[in-house]
């Protein structure tokens, strides 16, 4: 009998239209930094049962092709954040209104009151992640002048102080992923929501 074992942390099937990145573009590093502590919260995050990139099937496809054209080049994309439960961003929520918990705050919004991350749009009440379309990534082990997460004016994409090395790999980002369907969040370098779809449905299940 040939038994298969799913060696994988991503033990679940994605739901219908769902894919799991890991089986269609397994050169994608996968960093799934809200499945673990090192985030804005500093705890694993709600929602999130296992570090597993889900995408809806047509974003992950381009994504895919992204990521071929990158290796082509001698790059390889590492995700930060996919598919996110709404339980997430309501942990989110939650987190913002307690002043007491300050334990990230030298990392993550040095110069900002996390009260006013939602408003000034770093995190989002209606994320486009909850439709399974955009997804958080970088160029792996390259320099994008201010690290992922990192809520301040820096991290703005077009921000000017940014140059060099890390203004010509945030622009060769936008240009990947651009060519690829995807829209950059300005308010963030690593923020891409693919825009091929024309039902962007935001959906509630665990990752697990
Ligand atoms: C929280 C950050 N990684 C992010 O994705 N921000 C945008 C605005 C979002 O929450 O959709
Ligand atoms: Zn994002």
């Amino acid at each position: 009998m040939n038994i298969q074992k799913d060696s994988s942390p991503c033990a679940k099937q994605p739901p219908a239209g769902y894919v799991r990145l890991a089986d269609i573009a397994p050169g994608i590093v996968q960093d799934m930094r809200y499945a673990g502590v090192e985030n804005f919260l500093g705890r694993p995050v709600p929602g999130y049962r296992a570090p597993c990139c889900w995408l809806r099937q047509e974003a992950a496809a381009a994504l895919k092709a992204a990521h071929e054209e990158a290796a082509a080049e001698g790059l390889r994309l590492v995700v930060y954040d996919c598919y996110r439960p709404p339980a997430a961003t309501a942990a989110f929520i939650a987190w913002s209104q307690d002043p007491a918990d300050q334990k990230m705050k030298a990392e993550y919004y040095p110069q900002l009151d996390k009260k006013d991350l939602f408003e000034l749009g770093y995190i989002a009440r209606q994320s486009t992640h909850t439709t399974g379309l955009a997804v958080d990534l970088a160029f792996e082990g390259f320099d994008f002048g201010t690290p992922f997460d990192l809520f301040d004016d820096k991290s703005n994409t077009a921000d000017p102080r940014v140059a060099g090395a890390a203004r010509q790999n945030r622009d060769r980002l936008v240009a990947l992923m651009t060519k690829y369907g995807f829209e950059n969040l300005p308010h963030e370098w690593w923020h891409f929501t693919y825009k091929g779809v024309s039902d962007p449905v935001p959906v509630d299940f665990e990752v697990a």
